[in-house]
């Protein structure tokens, strides 16, 4: 049992047995004056309920013409507002647990004017199972992930062959899945679960070549110059 899990969130180690392992500890955060103002005014235009219902994408975004893709995990939401200002052709469902992540991406829904982005606040994996139809997205998004460095948390890891096999049942048939991540040991983690799902091929020998459409994060400018790397790892539903 992980006493140090169950003291993050102030719960009993009983009661963190019962429940499912998930790939995030849910922190209370500060809420800065304008993510919470975001969050009151646009959180009912922008936001997208969790229920136990599928959604359709395309009246969601109000066209069935353009490419719908889902982003799980986006922080504070900087990487996924520039890739749908640079998009403005496909549409983007983001999904993140991190209230004032949440807030922050709204504030910027409302500055750049973005008509092509729309948040749930849930845990990723049950908006999967619940509200993603079927063969329905064209790409997904998973930018620096937890690595959950400690061996005895790599349970944790969002990536894992159950949940890709989950992911690829809403993929359609050669839509794309694109992870980024600074830590070796999970890039390496990340090519071989990808590789052993028979639904997905590599769409490079190994690690992808950074796609133009993915922004550098600040954070990773920095890395960079200290001599870090970043693998892009980007398969294909067949
Ligand atoms: C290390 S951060 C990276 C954030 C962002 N993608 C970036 O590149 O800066 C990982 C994020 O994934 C979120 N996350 C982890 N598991 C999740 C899940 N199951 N559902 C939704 N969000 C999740 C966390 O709350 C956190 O904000």
């Amino acid at each position: 049992m992980d006493q140090e899990a169950a003291d993050k969130e102030n719960i009993s180690k009983e009661e963190l047995a019962k429940r499912p392992i998930r790939s995030f500890v849910l922190r209370q955060g500060r809420l800065t004056h304008g993510q919470q103002r975001a969050l009151d005014e646009l959180m009912p235009v922008f936001g997208v309920p969790y229920a136990p219902a599928l959604i359709d994408l395309n009246a969601l975004f109000g066209r069935d013409t353009s490419l719908k893709v889902l982003e799980i995990g986006f922080g504070m939401g900087d990487s996924t507002a520039k890739i749908a200002q640079t998009q403005p052709e496909r549409d983007f469902l983001g999904v993140e647990v991190h209230a004032p992540g949440v807030g922050s991406l709204l504030k910027q829904i409302g500055e750049l004017e973005l008509k092509n982005l729309r948040i749930v606040q849930h845990d990723a994996v049950e908006v999967l199972k619940h509200m993603i139809p079927d063969a329905s997205l064209d790409g997904v998004h998973i930018f620096f992930p937890d690595p959950w460095h400690k061996k005895r948390h790599h349970k944790r890891r969002l990536i894992q062959a159950e949940f890709v096999k989950l992911l690829c049942s809403k993929l359609k048939a050669g839509a794309y899945l694109h992870v980024a991540t600074d830590w070796q040991e999970y890039a390496e983690w990340v090519l071989d679960v990808l590789q052993q799902e028979p639904l997905l091929e590599n769409t490079a020998q190994d690690y992808a070549p950074k796609p133009d459409y993915r922004p550098l994060t600040k954070f990773e400018n920095r890395g960079i110059k200290l001599g870090h790397g970043v693998w892009d790892i980007i398969f294909r539903r067949k």
